[in-house]
């Protein structure tokens, strides 16, 4: 989530900014939020959907900048991260508890705007993330499963606000998101694995670059396809995905489980980069055809 590159003293306070609050993860969870609530929305209402993407940018920001704090002398050991602000000396902790303080209420209250669950979901996030996995972090690999858990919550997150309901149907797309940030997230483990371990963080399953990595990296991944698929089946209520859209998801997962496949006999980092790549495409077009499917049989 952080750029590699190296940040001069001209660096600007907007690049500051979108460092600290991790931009691109940030936008990627505001994007699964609102793919969320297309699916839950009966009438789609943009006030609700701009709250939405506002709130979730703020609580994910916050998130961010807690964790950035928490971890800024481990992150200075690290290539990937030596240059985001705090350990780059260009913002002070002071100021990044400031914006993550003032992130966090901003959050809160535009989260609660929307509905009281939508808020309350928001702030189970921020605390698993920053209080649970960011201290885990550096004790054990187990911590992805922790870290997993406000990874899931957007997906889920943008259906509670469009319904004010949690049942079957959030609870799936969150079981979606959390099953596929294991070959998500071990794909990084393992191609940043030198790095991380500069940081002393063993990410793996077995701690280790191994076969018994891969194995669980291809389970996960055939286990995420499989999750994706259960709306075909009619059994997840207002949840629905058309046969000809289980076939697209199938198709992608297929893809996804190719380069997983790739991993396990290649063992390199460049394959886990390629994983990393295939899982980041994989989520991001299943809800384009998750959200597309809905519409497209709501107009024919
Ligand atoms: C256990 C949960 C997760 C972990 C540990 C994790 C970790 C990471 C890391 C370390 C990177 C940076 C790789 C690099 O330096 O290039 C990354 C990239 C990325 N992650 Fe995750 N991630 C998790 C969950 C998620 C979730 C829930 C989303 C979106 C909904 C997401 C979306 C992305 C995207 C789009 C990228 C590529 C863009 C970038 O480099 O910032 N990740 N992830
Ligand atoms: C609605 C809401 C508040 C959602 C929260 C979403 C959220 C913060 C998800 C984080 C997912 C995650 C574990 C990322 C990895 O962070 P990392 O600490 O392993 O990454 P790093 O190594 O780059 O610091």
């Amino acid at each position: 989530m952080s750029s590699t590159g190296v940040h001069t003293s001209s660096a600007s306070i907007v690049t500051d900014f979108k460092e600290i609050t991790k931009v691109r993860l940030a936008v990627s969870v505001v994007f699964s939020s609102v793919a969320g609530y297309f699916l839950g929305a009966d009438n789609i209402d943009f006030v609700t959907v701009f709250l939405l993407a506002v709130g979730g940018y703020f609580m994910v920001g916050a998130s961010n900048a807690y964790n950035q704090i928490i971890e800024r002398n481990l992150d200075a050991l690290m290539d990937r991260t030596k240059n985001r602000p705090i350990p780059g000396g260009r913002m002070s902790v002071s100021t990044a508890f400031l914006i993550a303080s003032v992130f966090t209420i901003c959050g809160l209250v535009v989260l609660y705007i929307i509905n009281p669950k939508t808020a309350m979901f928001g702030a189970i996030s921020i605390f698993i993330y920053v209080s649970v996995y960011t201290p885990l972090k550096t004790k054990t690999p187990l911590s992805v499963f922790v870290g997993a858990i406000p990874g899931a919550i957007p997906f889920m997150l943008g259906w509670v606000a469009a319904t004010g309901d949690f049942s079957i149907e959030p609870g799936t797309l969150f079981m979606i998101q959390f099953f596929w940030q294991f070959p998500h997230f071990w794909a990084i483990g393992w191609w940043l694995y030198d790095d991380y371990k500069k940081g002393g963080f063993f990410m793996l399953p077995t701690g280790k670059r191994d076969k018994g990595t891969a194995i669980q990296i291809i389970l996960y991944s055939v286990w995420t396809v499989l999750v994706s698929l259960v709306p075909v089946f009619g059994v997840t209520d207002k949840l629905f995905l058309t046969p000809v859209a289980g076939v697209v998801i199938l198709l992608l997962g297929l893809g996804m489980l190719y380069y997983a496949i790739r991993l396990y006999k290649e063992k390199t980092a460049q394959a886990a980069k390629k994983l990393m790549f295939a899982s980041v495409s994989y989520i991001t077009l299943l809800q384009i055809v998750y959200v597309l499917d809905k519409f497209i049989r709501q107009w024919i």
